[in-house]
């Protein structure tokens, strides 16, 4: 017996199959249903992909041998398997495609759902996988939407065969028929044939009827007066929408404007039944089979419908049959006031919304076997949440998802942020690709830098945090010169680094990306004086056109290397900023983008949300500071405490302005359960091998009393560009999150410009502004914001009336304008941890002038939490500054009062100590600071 799907043939009507799957493909089931059925045509979606590769390992031999390249990313992965299925499909159907002489014989695949609203990205991609696929028999699924209109046509026009998808309305139809004639017409005036171009209109049948039945049951339940005309139509409405298609296209081929296209041999633009499964198990299931049968149309079934057609489905109804019912169905449905037009208006956007969930669902699973299959080649993240933070993170992914995150913030659209010039400021995103940088030039660099046994980086925030990191954590090759940072007026300790090293063996990299900072301009002109004014030992890291690469030029530096302005400081360690030293280091700048690149593709505009692991960990640390646990405690293991300083930068000046804001809490040492408010997020950096160091145990007990708690993993030094690709990411979604410009650092210019005041009026003077100790005894003198107020209070009571302020939430500030050393570094963390103990807040400690051009934003323009103590001595000896009255002292001293005006005059809690030449030394303050904190 003939099977009853080839009696469909028969009557004109082509079978072909709404599924697609690798073992189905494998295993020859196509090719049964192509000699049994007379099947001659597969279509696909996305929700088809999700089925079949979503779950499961069928795909995993596939997703391996791809995900072997080291620069392979979800959606190259994803798209890979599914040419190959539709690859393999087309070659199962190419016999029927060469028999029927292109008339039959096709396989669709659909472009990414994400381009249904906009016209030439679709042109773009349907291009490329029409390419890919590279079969004639293909068809490449477009959406039917307002956007898809035009791709369609000049797709047409190029050539390229179109499945048009998400067709409901019969204007949508007609619009459609337009484009698709529209597109042949421009090919005949080219002068190009049209025979074999074809194209396929789906349109959708059963999800009508889910929508309308759902309107009637609803009228119906409500005992609506009109209920037995509802019930009449129920089930009718989509089969009588298709059949008024169907008329119109049999009136539309008869028509003028087509048959002259027939004549050159163009082939009909057939409909297609779509979602021709039913979704109501009280009708038949063969129901939008029987009834939809006729020529020169098309019926796609998934396998069950398929199989139940063979089975027990019926070859009668025409659809050219009882029109004049089908008119009535509608005209009641008007009537009744179902609205059929707004139905199918919303389900061309439910369409779309569905299948890029699908997409998503796809592309999710996809991320989670790369992840698996990369093993320690992608830095690891776990995050053990309280409840409540929890479901607000999984919420934030889930918007985060639906609203296209992660695409919007590599399209650089301004509206995920504040929607002002964000866009102009993601060129971190390039770079980290190695796309900012002439790899070249930095070879030679590498080379030429072996000459050398000292490197030099003078620079600030941005322009030394980052290589600071890379020296610390990777450090030079063997032969290539030690790097030390300078980023700092401290007299103490310029003298030191000017005396660890030899002038004459030693590069010079100064580095400052607007060209003007005050300090790398004071540095330069200090070691350049130094090296006895010989410019080819320096070389510039510097933006196009400022003022340093004009002096660079001047002085004859070596090389000038240019940063990308579309990129922040604190964002740059990737581009230039950050690898210009590196390679001075003799590290091998290539292998450090392959060994980050793991992490720049998970984090891509292709992994949703929930698996992208910046777009996770930004939710996490955004939801967090809504949340009031805006204190991001970094806590590491030995090899890797070096990466906070970078990580303290990016966090504060990127999300503290406007009163809000995550306060980044560095080299605290671990303390006490009782020591930790509920303003804390811990956050821990391991890397493997480093010795036990208890952090572990301190940390899961922290989790288990409720804190936040995330844990990073790195497997090796070479992979910490990762975690600056992870933390740049996360820190755009963080300021998304909380609702600020993550680009911009309102705050930082105020300091500056206190700053630049008080040297210019010593340079006219010789002298600073006099200023009056509000407290004072041998050791300290004591300056409020206002000199005012406490004339006859000792120092230790003005402390202790400083630190009584702290209420809950609040944190402490350590701001040392002292030398950056062992003994200075462990008097502050002593300091800190005595008032973090005694009064549970969080500390946090900076050194003058560094922190101004890093955490000093959020302590100025972030949370008005901040109580804050300068550190302030006379600098012994001082060092002169070549061209200038003022001395590097002299400048400090006047950095350490600029800013501590511009933080009272923001109504921030300051107070300044001054170590006495005579006895003042850090560690009398240390027992100071502990004695207050205790009262
Ligand atoms: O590289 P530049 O322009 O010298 O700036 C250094 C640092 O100063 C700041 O502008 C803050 O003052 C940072 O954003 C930046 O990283
Ligand atoms: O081309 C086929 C369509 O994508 C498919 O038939 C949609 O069916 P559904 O409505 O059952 O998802």
């Amino acid at each position: 017996m003939t099977s009853r799907l080839k009696q469909l043939s028969e009557a004109g009507q082509a079978v072909w199959l709404d599924f697609v799957d690798r073992k189905f493909l494998g295993q020859g089931g196509l090719r049964k249903l192509i000699e049994e059925d007379g099947l001659t045509g597969v279509t696909s979606n996305p929700s088809i992909f999700e089925k079949a590769m979503g779950h499961g390992d069928a795909y995993d031999a596939g997703f391996t041998e791809f995900l072997g390249k080291a620069d392979a990313s979800v959606v190259d992965t994803y798209e890979s398997q599914a040419i190959a299925d539709i690859k393999a499909a087309a070659a199962d159907l190419r016999p029927a495609y060469d028999r029927l002489r292109g008339k039959d014989g096709y396989v669709s695949l659909e472009v990414s759902p994400y381009l249904a609203n906009n016209t030439d990205a679709t042109i773009e991609e349907a291009q490329r996988l029409w390419a890919a696929v590279g079969e004639p028999n293909l068809m490449v699924k477009v959406p039917g939407t307002k956007a898809g209109m035009p791709a369609i046509r000049r797709l047409i026009t190029d050539g390229i065969n179109i499945n048009v998808t998400l067709l409901f309305s019969l204007e949508a139809y007609q619009a459609l028929a337009e484009a698709y004639v529209g597109g042949l017409e421009a090919r005949v005036q080219r002068g190009e044939p049209v025979d074999r171009v074809a194209s396929v209109a789906s349109f959708f049948v059963s999800r009508i009827d889910a929508q309308i039945d759902k309107a009637i049951d609803a009228r119906v339940a409500a005992y609506d007066p009109e209920s037995d005309a509802l019930k009449a139509i129920r089930g009718k409405v989509a089969i009588a929408n298709a059949k008024l298609a169907y008329d119109w296209y049999r009136g539309f081929i008869a028509g003028n404007r087509w048959q002259a296209l027939a004549a050159k041999g163009a082939m009909p633009q057939r409909l297609l039944w779509a979602s021709t499964g039913t979704k109501d198990s009280a009708y038949p299931d063969t129901l939008y089979i029987d009834t939809l049968i006729g020529p020169d149309t098309i019926n796609t079934m998934p396998p069950k419908t398929m199989d139940a057609f063979r089975d027990h489905g019926s070859v009668h109804g025409m659809l050219t049959e009882r029109l004049d019912e089908a008119r009535h169905v509608l005209d009641e449905a008007k009537r009744l006031g179902l609205d059929l037009g707004g139905v199918t208006t919303g389900l061309v956007d439910e369409g779309v919304r569905l299948f890029a969930d699908a997409a998503d669902a796809l592309l999710g699973a996809v991320a989670q076997k790369r992840t698996a299959f990369l093993g320690d080649r992608q830095n690891g993240m776990t995050a053990t949440l309280p409840a409540g933070l929890n479901e607000a993170v999984e919420k934030r992914l889930e918007q985060a998802r639906a609203d296209v995150w992660a695409r919007q913030l590599w399209a650089g659209d301004a509206k995920l942020w504040t929607g002002k010039d964000e866009s102009k400021w993601l060129g971190w995103l390039a770079a980290a690709r190695g796309q900012q940088v002439d790899p070249a030039a930095l070879k030679a660099l590498g080379e030429e830098a072996k000459r050398y046994s000292h490197a030099v980086l003078l620079g600030m925030g941005g322009s030394s945090l980052g290589p600071e990191v890379l020296a610390n954590i990777l450090g030079n090759a063997p032969g290539s010169p030690t790097l030390h940072v300078l980023d700092t007026t401290d007299p103490g300790q310029i003298t030191t680094v000017a005396t660890a090293i030899d002038p004459a063996d030693t590069l010079f990299i100064v580095s400052s990306k607007s060209g003007s900072t005050m300090e790398p301009e004071l540095l330069r002109a200090f070691f350049y004086d130094l090296a006895g004014k010989d410019g080819a030992c320096f070389v510039a890291v510097t933006d196009p056109g400022s003022k340093l690469e004009a002096t660079a030029k001047a002085d004859g530096f070596a090389h000038v290397f240019p940063g990308d302005p579309a990129i922040g400081g604190r964002y740059s360690v990737l581009s230039a900023f950050g690898m210009v030293p590196a390679a001075a280091m003799g590290i091998d700048v290539h292998a450090f983008y392959e060994a980050t690149a793991p992490m720049v593709f998970a984090c891509g505009p292709d992994a949703p949300a929930a698996a992208n692991p910046g777009i996770r960990l930004g939710a996490i640390i955004g939801e967090a500071a809504l949340a009031g646990r805006d204190k991001l405690t970094i806590l590491t293991s030995p090899k890797l405490a070096p990466f906070g300083a970078w990580l303290e930068q990016l966090l504060a000046e990127s999300t503290g302005k406007e009163g809000k804001g995550i306060v980044p809490v560095d080299l605290e040492p671990i303390g006490a359960i009782e020591a930790y408010g509920a303003d804390r997020l811990f956050v821990h950096f391991e890397m493997a091998g480093d010795a036990e160091d208890g952090l572990d145990t301190a940390l899961t007990k922290l989790a288990e009393a409720g804190h936040p708690v995330v844990r990073i993993t790195v497997a090796k030094p070479e992979l910490i560009g990762q975690e600056f690709f992870r933390w740049e990411i996360a820190t755009a979604v963080a300021g998304a999150v909380i609702g600020i410009d993550p680009f911009d650092q309102p705050d930082v210019e105020d300091a500056k410009i206190a700053t630049r005041k008080l040297v210019d009026a010593y340079e006219a003077s010789g002298a600073l502004e006099p200023e009056t100790a509000a407290a004072e005894d041998n050791d300290f003198a004591i300056f409020t914001a206002d000199d005012s107020g406490f004339g006859s209070a000792q120092p230790a009571a003005l402390l202790r009336m400083h630190f009584a302020g702290l209420a809950p939430g609040d944190y402490a500030g350590f701001l040392g304008y002292v030398e950056r050393d062992e003994t200075n570094a462990a008097a502050i963390a002593a300091m800190r941890v005595a008032v973090r103990d005694a009064k549970a807040v969080a500390t946090v400690a900076g050194f003058g002038p560094r922190f101004l051009h890093s955490t000093g934003q959020a302590y100025k323009g972030g949370p008005a939490s901040g109580v804050f103590l300068t550190i302030t001595r006379d600098p012994d000896p001082d060092l002169a500054i070549p061209g200038r009255t003022a001395s590097f002292g002299t400048v400090q001293i006047a950095q350490a009062r600029g800013d501590m005006d511009v933080l009272a005059a923001r109504g921030r809690r300051v107070l300044r100590v001054h170590l006495k030449k005579a006895g003042g030394r850090i560690e009398a303050l240390r027992a100071a600071i502990v004695a207050a904190a205790q009262n």
